[in-house]
């Protein structure tokens, strides 16, 4: 039977960054495995390479079929009425960086040093910004903060490409006292910035899984790439890790390693660490498996950026021309002065173009989330099927501070949309609620499109049955006077619409071993076991202020280096 040196679980951002540095020594054997589908440059979907990504995050092909969420928490909801919403995570070689938003920033240099709190000096900001610097190839910015010949293609969205409602608002905004800050992974401040991507050149996607399993890497003999193809479980020989065991059309089959390296994302990891043995024994029995480590924080201290949207029916002059571009231009970054929460803990998105079909044309959308949020949720099983989805709750807006900020940054976003600077760029504003009626008519097709094209036809067309139609069939009855004239109400819309930014982290959180909640150390090593790491965006302790694919490829890179280094240290001693 092969044996491998380490083998990593989730072929997804972070587990293409390990496979790619691993077998950089060709000494150390790698398999990675994957449950979705192969992806490289020559097999890509067209939706995948894409620099425009709305296409790719609404293909029910490249997500987890069945995985739902509670998205709002119980503080203003009873917990029997608590509904939950479809919550993509991705399923596909590169995982979330072959379908995500390609919005590609770092965070402020606080968020790092709270890490170092849980897991140790090597995560302060001093330690992991050349990290940063490694991971990317920066095309327009120079200095302490860059790196040039990374491997993740890092670029801003130029003034001119931006829309009419884009320029509208951003300018509004600087005209309010917002400074413009050409660099969003420079100097943190808050200012009015262009959306920086991971968008190349030739105007594609720049995903794990094309820039780190390049041609080359692929061709290494050290490096076995196995795609869909599910892990069952992690095996273990008493307390050591030893192999997983994955799903094969004969059967349950066992592959044996030295070392298993779990990067199955924030939600699955947690799943798999479970199935396995390790997790609250209560609830390990509850569900009949046999206990490998009693480790209560499995699954706690899921995280989330809690998100609220208002948009504007948009005067053809001010919609998007060119359609192949990004839709969300530029981020404006805010701090709340809300107590306990740090400078910059806001994000507003300045949105030109909401969906990719007609109607989406005609939208555009001021998107505002809670960078620094408070609320924690959690992952638990309801089977030990690795088929059936682990129950999500992220429990948004538990924390009082985060249903402060989100209601401020609702009152806001209705001031700016109505200011008169606007007129000449929208007509009507509404609240917008990112529903699974709206996820349907974003899955791409034909049948949406021509839908759409029809619907959005009307509105054009007359523009005295708009705000009717808006209210009635997009927003089904809730409109911006209501909530702005009752706080209760406004409230219940808050908790019935708060929607995620698909930034899940935390359930597998760094941390002292004698920290009751602390899944693994500062390398990732899982607590009261062997020879079994956890390595993805579940192991970060707090929420970034800033989308999670960078930090997490940063995480990736720098636990690489540990695994290096501890393997170097093993075979000289
Ligand atoms: C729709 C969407 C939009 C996003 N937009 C942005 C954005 O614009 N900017 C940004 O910075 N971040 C964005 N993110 C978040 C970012 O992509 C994630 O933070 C990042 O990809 C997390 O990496 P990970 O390695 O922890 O997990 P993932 O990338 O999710 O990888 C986990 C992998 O493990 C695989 N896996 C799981 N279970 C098993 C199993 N049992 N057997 C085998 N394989 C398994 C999965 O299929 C998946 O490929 C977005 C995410 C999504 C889903």
């Amino acid at each position: 039977m092969t044996r491998y040196d380490y083998v990593i679980i989730g072929g997804g951002s972070s587990g293409c960054v390990l496979a790619a540095r691993l077998t950089e020594d060709p000494d150390c054997s790698v398999l990675l495995i994957e449950a979705g589908k192969d992806i490289s440059r020559e097999n890509a979907p067209e939706e995948v390479l894409s620099g425009y990504p709305a296409k790719a995050y609404f293909n029910k092909d490249f997500t987890w079929p069945g995985l739902q969420a509670f998205l709002g928490g119980t503080l203003g909801n009873r917990a029997e009425t608590r509904r939950t919403a479809k919550y993509e995570q991705a399923r596909l070689l590169g995982g979330g960086s072959s379908i995500n938003g390609l919005i590609a920033n770092r965070g402020a240099p606080t968020d790092y040093d709270r890490w170092a709190e849980y897991g140790g000096p090597e995560w302060r900001w001093e330690a992991v910004l050349p990290y940063f610097r490694k991971l990317e190839r920066d095309l327009d910015c120079d200095g302490e903060y860059h790196g040039k010949d990374g491997p993740i293609t890092i670029r801003r969205f130029p003034r001119e490409d931006w829309s009419g409602f884009v320029s509208a608002v951003a300018g509004l905004l600087q005209a309010r006292g917002y400074p413009y800050i050409e660099d969003q992974n420079g100097e943190w401040r808050d200012g009015v910035m262009p959306v920086t991507s991971s968008i190349d050149e030739n105007e594609q996607r720049v995903s794990c899984a094309l820039a780190y399993l390049t041609p080359s890497v692929r061709q290494r003999p050290n490096l076995t790439i196995l795609t869909e193809t599910m892990v069952r479980r992690i095996v273990f020989e008493g307390r050591q890790a030893v192999g997983v065991e994955i799903e094969s059309g004969a059967g349950p089959r066992r592959i044996d390693a030295d070392e298993v390296l779990l990067c199955a994302g924030t939600v699955h990891s947690p799943a798999m660490l479970i199935r396995s043995g390790i997790g609250r024994a209560a609830d390990l029995r509850e569900l009949g498996i046999e206990v490998v480590a009693d480790r209560a924080g499995v699954g706690q201290n899921l995280q989330e950026h809690p998100a609220i949207s208002v948009s504007c029916y948009l005067r053809p002059a001010a919609r998007l021309k060119n359609l192949n571009r990004h839709h969300t231009q530029v981020h404006v970054r805010f701090s709340s002065g809300v107590e306990g929460c740090a400078p910059g803990d806001m994000c507003l998105a300045l949105i030109a173009r909401s969906a990719w079909h007609a109607l989406g044309q005609r939208i555009g959308s001021l998107y505002f989330w809670v960078n620094n949020s408070h609320s924690k949720g959690h992952v638990s099983l309801r089977s030990t099927d690795v088929r059936v989805e682990p129950v999500v709750d992220f429990n948004m807006l538990s924390d009082e501070r985060d249903r402060v900020r989100l209601r401020q940054a609702f009152l806001f976003l209705a001031e700016i949309a109505h200011a008169p600077e606007l007129d000449s760029v929208r007509t009507k504003v509404f609240p917008a609620n990112f529903s699974d009626r709206v996820r349907k008519v974003s899955s791409p097709g034909l049948w949406n499109g021509i839908q759409m094209r029809v619907f959005s036809g009307l509105l054009d067309a007359a523009p005295f049955l708009r705000s009717w139609l808006v209210d009635t069939l997009v927003t089904q009855g809730i409109t911006m006077q209501a909530l702005l004239s009752d706080t209760a109400e406004l409230d219940r819309f808050l908790d019935r619409s708060v929607a995620g930014v698909w930034h899940p982290v935390g359930t597998c959180r760094m941390g002292t071993e004698d920290d009751r909640l602390a899944v693994t150390d500062g390398h990732g090593r899982v607590h009261g076991v062997g020879r079994l790491r956890v390595c993805d965006a579940s192991v970060m302790p707090t929420i970034p202020s800033a989308n999670t694919n960078i930090p997490t490829i940063m995480l990736a890179e720098k636990m690489a280096d540990f695994i290096k280094a501890e393997r170097k240290a093993l075979a000289t001693a």
